[in-house]
């Protein structure tokens, strides 16, 4: 266990800071981007401007008191937060209610003409449709002939890189997807989590983004199913949009129908796919505190059954690394053991480095980044890491 007192959970109340960018100028920026996506009424633009002017200069107001969800906020923490600056309260916080505010101001859970439109669907049906995904698709056919331990290797890898593909992340740095990757990963447990998956169980992954990312999620998927490297998979995605890109049911469709329309060994992992979800060896969960503000820590008591139960729980991407470590500036050579200990069975991270939370490096991996880039290793998405604590 970590002896010295954990570091402050991350608010975004100090200009220049990564947090705060995000709230001062990702936040603004979605919200023009969502309301140039489609041809929305008058009484929706007004509620996009109260937003943006709310984010900016107001306080987090409560949601309207028919809202289904009302009371799951507030057990949530709602009472502490509400009425207090966006930049003040956890960052956590901040971003999952803004997210929450943007469906409000939308109209996606209000009955109405735009009830359940994904304001994010289009920029997630464009990157599924992209000819790097094109690409990513037909490198399956080469893959085909290899070795199973080579293929794994190559479609653990294909997941883990899938998470620079975020949609939320490029918006606000339209540098980073120019910017190569940087060969080696800062941390690489990959030699632990394979013993792991020994044929018996179900694997539990926590996905993050939709289209370039959960591709790549769900071929490892159906490598792992057809190896037999697990009896069962049970893929967790977000109860609604989110984070911009993350990945929900309707998006897991889109994947799965894309997948099946592709030429060549695509379609044939993707019918594998389809009937597995048939047969009930792929089965999907929309568990609503995977879009609340709370670290992991707090999971819920089902939900920390299931992962408790399972052989493996893998979470994906950065946002769920923040929740699943603590969203707090540790130390960066804290054991990725101490601060996952909470979680409720083993657990492994794939993750680029998109914002400052970091744990888990060798003194001599924080020293040769710190020395070539100062801190921009941690935010500029171009590393990337496995960690596994069985
Ligand atoms: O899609 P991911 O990998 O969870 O990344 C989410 C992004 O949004 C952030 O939460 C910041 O808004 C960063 O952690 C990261 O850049």
């Amino acid at each position: 266990m970590h002896h010295s007192p954990a570091p402050p959970v991350l608010l975004g109340d100090e200009p220049g800071s990564f947090p705060h960018g995000v709230l001062a100028e990702r936040h603004p920026a979605i919200i023009e981007q969502v309301r140039g996506a489609f041809p929305y009424g008058p009484e929706v633009h007004r509620a996009l401007d109260a937003l943006r002017e709310s984010c900016l200069h107001g306080v987090l107001e409560p949601l309207p008191d028919d809202a289904h969800d009302q009371r799951r906020w507030r057990e949530w923490g709602a009472d502490a937060v509400l009425g207090r600056s966006w930049f003040d309260v956890p960052w956590l916080w901040s971003e999952s209610y803004f997210y929450r505010r943007l469906l409000h101001a939308v109209g996606y859970f209000a009955p109405g003409p735009w009830q359940g439109v994904d304001p994010f669907r289009p920029f997630k049906l464009a990157e599924l449709d992209s000819a790097e995904t094109r690409e990513e698709l037909a490198a399956l056919d080469a893959l085909a002939h290899r070795p199973a331990a080579d293929r794994a290797e190559a479609l653990l890898h294909g997941s883990l890189w899938g998470n620079r593909a975020d949609l939320g992340f490029r918006l606000s740095d339209a540098a980073a997807e120019d910017r190569a990757a940087a060969p080696g990963l800062v941390a690489d447990d990959s030699a632990r989590l394979w013993p792991l998956l020994t044929g018996r169980g179900t694997l539990c992954l926590v996905a993050d983004n939709a289209g370039r990312e959960l591709v790549p999620d769900l071929l490892l998927v159906a490598h792992l199913l057809a190896e037999g490297r697990v009896e069962r998979v049970v893929l967790h995605v977000k109860p609604y949009p989110y984070y911009v890109s993350d990945a929900t049911t309707a998006d897991l469709v889109d994947a799965l129908r894309a997948l099946t329309a592709a030429p060549g060994e695509a379609a044939a992992y993707g019918h594998a796919l389809w009937s597995a979800m048939t047969d009930g060896t792929l089965a999907v969960r929309a568990h609503p505190f995977w879009a609340s503000p709370l670290p992991f820590e707090d999971l819920p008591a089902d939900l920390r059954a299931q992962c408790a139960a399972a052989t493996l729980t893998v979470v994906k991407g950065d946002l769920n690394y923040r929740r699943l470590v603590g969203d707090r500036r540790w130390p960066p050579t804290t054991p990725f053991a101490d601060v996952t200990a909470h979680f409720p069975g083993p657990v492994a991270a794939l993750r680029t480095l998109k914002s400052d939370v970091i744990t888990g490096l060798a003194p001599d991996t924080e020293r040769d980044l710190v020395a070539a880039e100062g801190q921009r290793w941690r935010t500029g998405g171009t590393h990337a890491l496995i960690q596994v604590r069985d």
